[in-house]
């Protein structure tokens, strides 16, 4: 586990508490839907294991599967109010925008110390997000330029790449800052993506539980689980971490 080189860090729920704002969006969006067609009740056990992580209109497509319901995809720019996974989606996206204007967004202090700590020791780093929001969040927390190398939800459907659980956006990121996926670091707290950390033969799959579970966390490929990023330092880089593992 040493000489490890990267630090891919997931955005929402590991650099900035915005995976809280998307699961209310997700409830405003979820629970009248599924009172309204008579659906087993949406809950926040639905949000962990279904949507979060994943690209917006997977999340959507998973959780009506849930519920045994099949709508037809549509397309990106369907309006909210079709009957489509787009259009669901879409509804969502309003939702979370406006919550994101109104709350505003500040990342996490101890995520920030631990991305100072890594790349004051050299570690290069990206950002690889399924949200397409993702340029957006990042600029409001003030962390745009801290990351020059970003995958996201729009480069993800741009290049064809395949969302979280599977591994290619966190593969791309890797090959984009020219470092072996042996030698780079996963950071991520939500279910789909430990699984996406665990599926590319990452040199390391750190799990930061904000709900999901540490143990949820670790079943599902985390190496290592921590509270807080701001509880390591830049000797992660040489295969020291503490955590719960
Ligand atoms: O709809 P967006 O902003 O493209 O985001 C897609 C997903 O992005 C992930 O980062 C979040 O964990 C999910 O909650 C969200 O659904």
């Amino acid at each position: 586990m040493s000489d490890l080189r990267a630090v891919l860090f997931d955005l929402d729920g590991v650099l900035t508490p915005t995976a809280e704002v998307h699961m209310r969006a997700w409830e405003r969006l979820f629970a009248p839907y599924a009172t309204a067609y008579s659906l087993e009740p949406y809950t926040t056990a639905d949000y962990f294991a279904h949507i979060d992580g994943k690209p917006r209109y997977d999340g959507v497509a998973t959780f009506l599967a849930s519920r045994g319901v099949e709508l037809p995809w549509g397309t990106p720019d369907d309006p909210p109010g079709e009957d489509t996974v787009c259009a669901l989606g879409n509804g969502k996206d309003e939702i979370v925008n406006r919550m994101f204007e109104q709350e505003g967004i500040d990342p996490y202090p101890g995520s920030v110390r631990f991305l100072d700590a890594v790349t004051g020791a050299g570690a290069r780093v990206a950002v690889v997000s399924s949200s397409r929001n993702a340029p957006a969040v990042l600029a409001a927390a003030g962390l745009a330029d801290r990351f020059a190398v970003v995958v996201d939800g729009n480069v993800a459907a741009r290049e064809h790449i395949a969302g979280k659980p599977a591994p290619d956006t966190y593969l791309r990121a890797a090959d984009l800052l020219e470092v072996p996926a042996a030698q780079a670091i996963v950071v991520e707290d939500a279910i789909s993506g430990v699984q996406a950390g665990a599926a590319g033969s990452f040199g390391l799959v750190l799990g930061v539980d904000r709900g999901v579970g540490a143990d949820v966390l670790r079943e599902h490929g985390a190496d290592v689980v921590v509270a807080d990023l701001g509880d390591l330092d830049a000797s992660v880089l040489a295969g020291r971490v503490g955590g719960d593992a």
